[in-house]
């Protein structure tokens, strides 16, 4: 589903990221860990076509990122509060989304149903503007939209950071459910090791830009995991 072939960015000096080869397939839940600054969120950015790679390509679904935009009608992301239109409310911008994706009523509901427990009565309904929610309640937003329009990928940026332990464990039971039944290929940065060892079935280890683990054996990536980080 997502092929990443000798990618790598640059600022002046400073290499950033740099990977060989990275082949995602379709339906993986595909994690991603690493230090501050390993270079998680620029890998994302340039799989989204934000950060153009100084070499080297992305490609979702056999569509080169920098080369079309066809990619974008199979993929949802929620990486940080700038993806959302802060002069809103959630309900405004959840229907200015269904007009986008040119969904009923009905198909907003239902969808939006899937978030009532983790929403747990603070999103919908309310005049608050995006702008005024907490950061836990943004993510919720950004997470929700990330998931409408049917995607068939999904690039998630430290979705358990400012969350509640309960949302945490909603959130996990979500993504787990959605990756059952709507068969998404999710991609998940987390500094979180126990929520995405649990969720993920892959876990790629970026340090200082480079894959230096790609983890398949979910018996035994915690303990490679807490080995390293104790290091
Ligand atoms: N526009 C930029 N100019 C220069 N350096 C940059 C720029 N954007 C990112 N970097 C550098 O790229 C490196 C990787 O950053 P990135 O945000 O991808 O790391 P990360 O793994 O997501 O970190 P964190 O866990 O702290 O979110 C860092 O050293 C960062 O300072």
């Amino acid at each position: 589903m997502i092929k990443i072939n000798s990618l790598k960015k640059q600022y002046k000096e400073a290499v950033v990221l740099d990977v060989e080869s990275l082949d995602i397939p379709a339906t993986e839940c595909f994690g991603l860990v690493g230090n501050n600054g390993a270079g998680k969120t620029t890998l994302f950015r340039m799989i989204l076509d934000l950060v153009r790679p100084t070499g080297g390509s992305v490609s979702i679904d056999g569509m080169e990122v920098t080369k079309g935009e066809e990619w974008k009608k199979i993929t949802g992301a929620y990486l940080d509060e700038h993806m959302l239109l802060a002069y809103l409310t959630p309900d405004e911008y959840f229907q200015t989304l269904r007009k986008i994706y040119g969904m009923t009523e009905a198909d907003l509901e239902a969808h939006l149903s899937k978030f009532t427990e983790l929403f747990n009565d603070e999103v919908r309904g309310k005049k608050k503007y995006i702008r005024d929610l907490s950061k836990g309640n943004l993510k919720k937003v950004g997470i929700a939209a990330a998931l409408m329009g049917k995607p068939e990928v999904v690039l998630l940026d430290e979705p358990f950071e400012n969350l509640d332990p309960s949302s945490q464990i909603r959130l996990k039971k979500l993504i787990l459910k959605e990756k059952e039944e709507s068969r998404i290929t999710f991609l998940i940065s987390s500094h979180d090791l126990n929520h995405v060892t649990e969720i993920c079935d892959r876990i790629v280890l970026l340090e200082k830009g480079k894959v230096i683990r790609d983890m398949h054996d979910k018996a035994a990536m915690m303990t490679e995991l807490e080995a390293y980080f104790t290091g």
